[in-house]
């Protein structure tokens, strides 16, 4: 009987793949045709698999992806969760609209975590939710009380998500307290030696008990925004997408009539997003 998994990990040339019902773990063979199409499952793979002894098994068909991050590769990620803070550290908000570009550059949606609001007044956390609660979901958690912790729990359940943001923001720890036990890989100064000694690092999705996976590694780490043409930045803002300006191509720079930089002077665009904007624009086309 052919059932459904998704691939978490693979050693050497198995596939480690985690059924999509009963959460039981079966080591899978590829089957010949897969490489005599040139086609290599990566972890995120949804397949169909058959088993053949008690915990092993053989992969018979792998679906067409929904989409494939890069760094880490993984396939059919339905969200990233980008985590952040405004103290213990104070994550600038260009750190964090960086991130988000990033995510929207990758065609993915974005969930906001603003942690250890244990540190924060309720004015500091309105504040934020003011800027970004418009334009993607935001979640407030501590990961040190436990609050927020159960609607976190909620838009992970059932999905493939990938977590970002700086070091110490919490990462681990949110982990940990959804799911007691769970270790997420990271310490972004050990994964850049990483990348320097091995040409792969071996990812693998975790599993919550509570059904869904998150990959062991965070994405994003870099912060490259190189790739990304100048022109398309403003695409990946979506709150600028509701304003129109006199011209079609306007980059909201130093344009007449434009619809964003009036919504920035009404209030309508939040002036550090703006600003954001402009500086990663810059960026992007200094000395060109
Ligand atoms: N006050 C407070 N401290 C927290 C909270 N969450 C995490 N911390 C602390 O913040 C520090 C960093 O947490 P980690 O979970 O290691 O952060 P990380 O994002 O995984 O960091 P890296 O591994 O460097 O990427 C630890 O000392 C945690 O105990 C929180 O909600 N409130
Ligand atoms: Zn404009």
């Amino acid at each position: 009987m052919r059932r459904k998994g998704v691939v978490v990990k693979f050693l050497s040339n198995m596939a480690i793949v985690q059924d999509y019902e009963t959460g039981e773990k079966f080591l899978c063979k590829l089957r010949g045709k897969f490489k005599e199409q040139k086609i290599r499952p990566i972890v995120g793979d949804i397949v169909e698999y058959r088993i053949i002894v008690k915990k092993e098994g053989v992969i018979e068909n792998i679906y067409n992806r929904k989409n494939e991050l890069l760094r880490p590769r993984i396939a059919n990620v339905d969200q990233v969760i980008v985590v952040t803070t405004l103290k213990s550290p104070e994550t600038p908000l260009g750190i964090l609209d960086r991130y988000l570009v990033l995510v929207e550059n990758a065609n993915l949606p974005a969930v906001i975590v603003l942690n250890k609001v244990d540190l924060l007044t309720d004015d500091e956390i309105k504040n934020f939710v003011d800027i970004y609660g418009d334009i993607y979901d935001v979640i407030i958690t501590s990961a040190k009380t436990g609050y927020g912790i159960e609607e976190l729990k909620k838009i992970l359940k059932g999905k493939i998500a990938t977590m970002a943001g700086m070091s110490g923001v919490g990462k681990s720890s949110l982990l940990n307290a959804i799911n007691p036990g769970l270790s997420l890989k990271v310490n972004e100064i050990s994964q850049k030696l990483d990348r320097g000694r091995h040409t792969t690092t071996v990812i693998e999705l975790l599993y919550f008990d509570f059904g869904g996976w998150i990959a062991d590694t965070p994405g994003f780490a870099n912060l490259d925004i190189s790739s990304i043409k100048p022109e398309n930045l403003k695409k990946l803002f979506p709150e600028f997408r509701r304003f129109s300006c006199l011209f079609l191509d306007c980059n909201h720079i130093h344009e007449p009539n434009c619809g964003v930089k009036e919504a920035v002077e009404d209030g309508k665009i939040k002036s550090s997003r703006y600003n954001s904007y402009i500086d990663m624009y810059k960026e992007l086309t200094e000395g060109k």
